[in-house]
């Protein structure tokens, strides 16, 4: 599988997505934002967590105009993968790519810290490795994390079965770190082939860094 990560100027994550992707044995490239193409046959394209632009106006504002994202644009469109992660879903959010919008955390503080996550639906090809219910725990770290949607966007999300993820305690309890809308930690496109989530699997997939949960994540897209 080929997977291209997009790297921005603020980027912090790319090295660390690279890393996680090479570890499973997958080839990946690094695309400066800068690029109008993807690479060839192309499987999935990552938009890895970090700080585009610097966050300025609000995060991804600016990355979205970015060269790079007709092609991530015309990559979704055909029905390929994309995979946002943190200040990525954060850009998918701004391009349209998925419904809603995010907000800064309703303490108004960078969060730092594990959280549990609960599964809410594994029949995508993100989650397949997972089951329905099962609980993780997975590094989180944003400011503007805090997502939201209206009620009739909430609705079609939970008829379409988009709820990727949601925040939960390890007894799989509703918890909220951010303020999210339904304690939405993750979400997907109708189509199912465009996903974005808070929680950052890549700095999950090894035990002796506290959690290999983020592993069945990112093998999910691994034929
Ligand atoms: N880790 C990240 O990707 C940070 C996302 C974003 N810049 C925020 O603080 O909300």
């Amino acid at each position: 599988m080929k997977v291209a990560v997009v790297v921005f100027p603020g980027t912090n994550c790319e090295v660390d997505t690279k890393h996680a992707y090479e570890t499973l044995g997958q080839e990946v490239e690094l695309v400066w934002h800068k690029e109008e193409r993807l690479p060839q046959e192309v499987d999935l394209v990552v938009l890895p967590g970090g700080f585009s632009y610097g966050d300025y106006l609000r995060s991804a504002a600016i990355a979205k105009f970015s060269p790079i994202m007709k092609e991530v644009q015309s990559h979704a469109k055909k029905g390929g993968y994309v995979l946002g992660i943190c200040n990525g879903f954060q850009m998918l959010l701004e391009m349209g790519l998925l419904p809603g919008a995010m907000k800064r955390n309703a303490n108004v503080h960078f969060v730092s810290k594990y959280h549990h996550l609960k599964v809410e639906n594994s029949t995508n090809q993100f989650l397949r490795h997972l089951t329905s219910g099962q609980i993780i725990n997975i590094p989180i770290a944003h400011g503007e994390g805090n997502y939201f949607i209206d009620e009739a966007g909430l609705t079609s999300l939970r008829a379409n079965n988009q709820i990727l993820l949601t925040y939960c305690d390890a007894q799989g309890n509703p918890q909220n770190p951010n303020g999210s809308v339904a304690n939405i930690a993750g979400i997907c496109n109708e189509a199912k082939n465009v996903f974005g989530l808070m929680p950052h699997p890549e700095r999950a997939i090894e035990a002796l860094l506290g959690s290999k949960d983020g592993r069945a994540m990112l093998e999910g897209f691994v034929a």
